[in-house]
């Protein structure tokens, strides 16, 4: 290690977000080579099955906070670095633009897509390198991300994960994978978390469905009696026969009269408890067979059975619980799916399958690789290195892919770095402006009418609060007045917050920072601006013309209350300068990049 290099390291401040497969790997690797300053933060306890390649976890940690633990085994190696651990998520409000700041650099070491982007948009904000990365299987990537220099994050739109449209899985399955998500919605509905997005009774509004001239009417066996799932199930005292019957023979045939679905379609089979229970198609190649059971494709009437007793073992397990979670690794609620899943596809003509194979399509198993693991958090380190002493070009995207016939590399780089999409969302150059506002006393209806209106000039502002996707404000009338009285602290505007404005009568957007202030003086304004004055203003439309906001400014600002200050200036130094400058025969020459509000 060369010496500036050896400085940077030993003076950054790194935050890793997600101590996991990735994490671990990341946090050794910067304790070995002298980073002196670390900061850890997850969310998550540990599992039994992250002792495999989870390393700094051993069996006696399982239950414990992963980021404590990570801190303790990595002092453990190196007792002189100083490293803080946060049990938590990254995405709470007490981790905002200030907490960023404090990092010269963010290895992000997550596995979920919302967090990745929420950590994407406070780097950019804050304008701190971040270095993202990610395994999958033997497969894996590492990127960096940096403002103005890399496309970031969300810059290129993602595949979405895929799901399937609510009428394949409710009316028309045609792929064991239909079933398996249907058996895991009737899972939920009967024993799980209530969850309307999960109904598995025939849906009565596919399009595909609807009868030309026949309006929708509320029937037994469609959309309406859906809530009442579970009251009747617990009615019935779970008696497994006649739950077989509703979803395997009466849904059936209500399905059956929804003839429009069977014109291009072979209709299902409606089964009934007794036909299921004594089916005896399948049973000889069953006993022939000599795999594993778990390899073994069930019967229908050893489904039938299965269901059947499952079904009295959940509904023990239910007993003094509010709803049980469905885990691919719980006996009883995996062969429970299994059962129903290939009921669902014996009355539908599809292939069954075996418990194993249901059990890896229903948890969405792709094995985490420790070797994967360990050399992408190799690379991530690497491209800190190259980033702390800002050799951003050197930083291209890195792949790990199979060895296949095609390609004998296993490691693969872009040529260069990848430029930003000037027309991504999140990134793209929109001004940004910090207001100074006391979060714990301003209501969301001042801070719209003070500020965005007024001080930043927009007239139908709708606010998304940056990270949860909540829109705070909302141009559209009755949307989001319940905000109105609350203070903006109470909906989770906080200091460190951002807020992506966007004017629907005006072709203008801004990001607006949240900075948590109190007024100390009495001549002290109650809140401040800090921007360019020249952009806080409609962009021209596409036909040329401006709009709105020019007007409105004539009208407005009979303030004293607000000062907007030049971005150039250091807007934690507003205070004194304000005292210089808000009285007239104050002003100056340094005063040129300042700008009041005048009334
Ligand atoms: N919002 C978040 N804030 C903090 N940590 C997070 C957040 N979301 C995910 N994580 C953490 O990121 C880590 C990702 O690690 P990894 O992909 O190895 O997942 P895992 O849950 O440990 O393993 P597996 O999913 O394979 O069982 C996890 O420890 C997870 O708790
Ligand atoms: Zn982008």
């Amino acid at each position: 290690m060369n010496v500036p290099l050896k400085e940077a390291v030993a003076t950054s401040k790194v935050l890793v977000v997600g101590s996991g497969g990735i994490g671990c790997e990341v946090l050794k690797n910067l304790a070995l080579s002298g980073f002196k300053d670390i900061e850890i933060i997850d969310l998550d306890t540990i599992d039994v099955s992250n002792l495999n390649r989870q390393f700094l976890f051993r069996k006696e940690h399982v239950g414990k906070p992963k980021a404590v633990v990570a801190r303790e085994s990595i002092l453990s190696y190196n007792p002189d670095i100083n490293i803080k651990a946060y049990h938590d998520s990254i995405t709470s409000q007490d981790y905002g633009l200030n907490f960023f700041k404090r990092f010269n650099i963010v290895l992000n070491a997550l596995d979920n897509r919302a967090a990745r982007n929420h950590v994407n948009r406070m780097c950019l904000a804050a304008d701190v390198p971040l270095i993202e990365s990610g395994t999958s299987g033997y497969s894996g990537q590492v990127e960096l991300i940096k403002k103005g220099v890399t496309q970031c994050y969300e810059c290129q739109p993602k595949p979405p994960q895929k799901t399937f449209p609510g009428c394949t899985i409710r009316n028309t399955p045609s792929e064991p994978v239909h079933c398996i998500v249907w058996a895991k919605h009737l899972f939920n509905q009967l024993f799980g978390e209530d969850d309307p997005d999960q109904d598995v009774s025939p849906d009565t509004e596919d399009p595909e469905a609807k009868i030309e001239g026949q309006e929708h009417t509320e029937t037994e066996s469609g959309n309406i009696k859906r809530a009442s799932t579970r009251q009747w199930t617990q009615e019935i005292k779970y008696d497994p026969a006649q739950l077989f019957n509703k979803f395997f023979k009466n849904d059936i045939e209500y399905l059956l009269k929804m003839e429009n679905l069977w014109k291009t379609r072979k209709p299902p089979v409606p089964l009934t408890w007794e036909q299921a229970a004594s089916h005896e198609g399948d049973t000889a190649e069953e006993e022939n067979n000599v795999k594993s059971q778990d390899m073994k494709v069930w019967s229908l009437s050893k489904c039938t059975k299965i269901f059947a007793d499952t079904v009295g073992v959940l509904k023990e397990e239910l007993a003094g619980k509010t709803f049980l979670v469905w885990d691919k690794d719980d006996k009883p609620a995996m062969d429970f799916v299994t059962a129903c899943a290939n009921i669902r596809a014996h009355i539908f003509t599809i292939s069954t399958k075996s418990r194993f194979e249901i059990k890896s399509i229903a948890g969405n198993i792709i094995p985490a690789i420790a070797t994967a693991n360990a050399m992408i958090a190799g690379l991530v380190v690497l491209h800190a290195f190259r980033v702390l002493l800002q050799d951003y070009q050197k930083c291209p995207s890195i792949y790990l892919r199979q060895k296949s016939i095609h390609s004998k590399f296993v490691l693969a780089a872009d040529k260069q770095i990848e430029q930003a999409n000037p027309k991504c969302y999140v990134c793209s150059p929109q001004p940004f402006v910090n207001v100074f506002v006391n979060t714990q006393t301003m209501t969301v209806k001042e801070f719209e009418t003070e500020l965005l209106k007024k001080s930043l000039n927009m007239v139908a502002p709708d606010a998304i609060l940056d990270g949860k996707g909540m829109v705070v404000i909302s141009s559209e009338e009755g949307e989001t007045e319940v905000n109105n009285d609350k203070k903006l602290n109470e909906i989770g505007i906080v200091d460190g917050s951002i807020l992506k404005c966007d004017d629907f009568l005006q072709n203008y957007e801004l990001t607006v920072a949240i900075n948590h202030y109190e007024p100390q003086e009495k001549d002290d304004p109650l809140y401040k601006v800090v921007a360019n004055p020249d952009e806080l203003k409609a962009k021209e439309s596409i036909n040329g013309e401006k709009n709105g906001s020019e007007e409105k400014k004539e009208e407005e600002s009979d303030e004293d209350d607000l000062m907007i200050v030049n971005e150039l200036e250091d807007p934690q130094e507003g205070s004194s300068k304000r005292r210089k400058l808000n009285p007239p025969e104050d002003k100056d020459a340094e005063d040129d990049d300042l700008c009041v509000v005048e009334s």
